[in-house]
């Protein structure tokens, strides 16, 4: 497989794994399912496309949060840095703060909830702060309070931004930069969330390793002010490799990209300029990269001497436009997560739900489920009715 790798991988600019590559398709094929799915919100013509995966609207290729230099020397590097892990893990305070108001929010008074629902408002909430910024009030306040100098928001690092020649991005540039984001960045994360849930309902076994782990961190809290860190999110090891094996079975996302060369692939003629679709699901459930595919074993991630080869585990792409948001969205997932575990059991208001792709990967109901909250460690302890009988 290697040899076959590398004898194609100059001929992209995207380079995956291309075992899994189900052939597809021409710019008018995607072009008509960003046109439907997403162009409305925008009222704008279909982008003229080159690289990569632009999403929306008159910016095209100038997706200026990708690590690949789209845009000149400067841009891309100045507004990529927020999504680095450096910037990223700073904000593991803030985040944390976000997550627990939105998820009192949106469990209060309820012992039951629809889980894609939920998280896709709290994952928005999260990412709206990473794009606006803090509300002022709170900004204010932790001036006041002496805290670090406020994190740069996606906004002003926009505003900021000049090309060549000085110019600055256009309000349509901004607009549709935005709106790429918010999209990349809320769904995906909520669907793997709503996935883990609904595992988790199923495996006693997983679920009570991810609480141990989560309990010990508890421990390790107790007298402190409670805000979690960066290092807390780096212990949550097991934690991570479950919502990595999750991705593995279920990748959330596919990819494109655009052969450069005309070349060809599996018998089949790939013309110069042809947008290739490629799907993880098959390379993930290659029994030649990942031994026993159909079992569901996060101890695989854990494990240097069953580590995957490059470009065959692609829930977050590969190669120079490989999502830039992998950190972020690991920071906001594991928060999410713990709080809903150290607060509460759940079970599946409709047991084994099926999935359906829209073309991402949704529990078809939208994943309603029931809640047991922990009386001992009560979190939700500010709202009685979660953590009364019903243990
Ligand atoms: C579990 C969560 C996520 C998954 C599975 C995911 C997956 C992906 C994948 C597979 C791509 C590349 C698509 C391709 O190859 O054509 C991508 C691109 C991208 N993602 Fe993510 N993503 C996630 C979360 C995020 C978050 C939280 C953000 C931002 C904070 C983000 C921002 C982006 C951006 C900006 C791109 C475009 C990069 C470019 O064009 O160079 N993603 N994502």
């Amino acid at each position: 497989m290697e040899s076959l790798l590398s004898r194609i991988e100059p001929f992209f600019t995207f380079q995956q794994p291309l075992l899994a590559v189900v052939l597809v398709t021409l710019l008018a094929l995607l072009g008509g399912y960003y046109r439907f799915r997403v162009f409305p919100l925008l009222g704008k013509k279909l982008p003229p496309r080159s690289l990569g995966f632009p999403l929306v609207g008159q910016a095209g290729n100038k997706f200026i949060f990708s690590a690949n230099d789209a845009l000149g020397s400067n841009q891309p590097v100045s507004v990529a840095r927020i999504l680095r892990p450096e910037s990223i893990q700073r904000f593991v305070g803030e985040m944390d703060a976000i997550v627990k108001e939105q998820l009192l929010q949106e469990l209060k008074g309820k012992d039951s909830v629809q889980v894609v629902t939920m998280m896709k408002k709290v994952t928005f909430k999260v990412t709206c702060s990473l794009v606006f910024g803090l509300p002022e009030e709170r900004r204010k306040k932790e001036m006041e309070e002496g805290k670090e100098a406020p994190r740069e928001d996606v906004i002003s690092s926009f505003l900021n931004l000049r090309d060549e020649e000085d110019q600055s991005l256009t309000k349509d540039e901004m607009i549709d930069n935005i709106v790429s984001m918010i999209i990349a960045s809320h769904d995906t994360s909520a669907i793997v969330l709503s996935l883990l849930l609904r595992h988790l309902a199923g495996d006693t076994h997983v679920y009570e390793a991810v609480l141990e782990e989560q309990t010990e961190i508890s421990k390790t809290k107790e007298g402190k002010d409670g805000m979690l860190r960066w290092s807390d999110v780096e212990k949550m090891k097991y934690t991570w490799r479950v919502a990595q094996e999750l991705m593995r079975v279920t990748p959330p996302v596919f990819g494109n990209f655009k052969s450069t060369k005309d070349t060809s692939f599996g018998g089949f003629d790939i013309p110069k300029g042809w947008q290739v679709f490629w799907i993880a699901c098959a390379t993930h459930m290659d029994e030649k990269i990942f031994e026993e595919p159909e079992k569901f074993d996060p101890s695989r991630f854990g494990n240097p001497s069953k580590s995957a080869p490059p470009y065959t585990y692609i829930p977050f792409g590969a190669g120079p436009r490989a999502c830039p948001g992998v950190d972020f969205a690991r920071i906001e997932m594991m928060l999410i997560l713990r709080h809903l575990i150290i607060n509460s059991k759940w079970t599946e208001l409709i047991p084994d739900e099926a999935i359906t792709r829209e073309p991402m990967p949704y529990p078809a109901m939208g994943l309603p489920i029931k809640l047991h909250p922990r009386k001992d460690i009560c979190w939700f302890n500010v709202i009685p009715s979660l953590c009364t009988e019903q243990n």
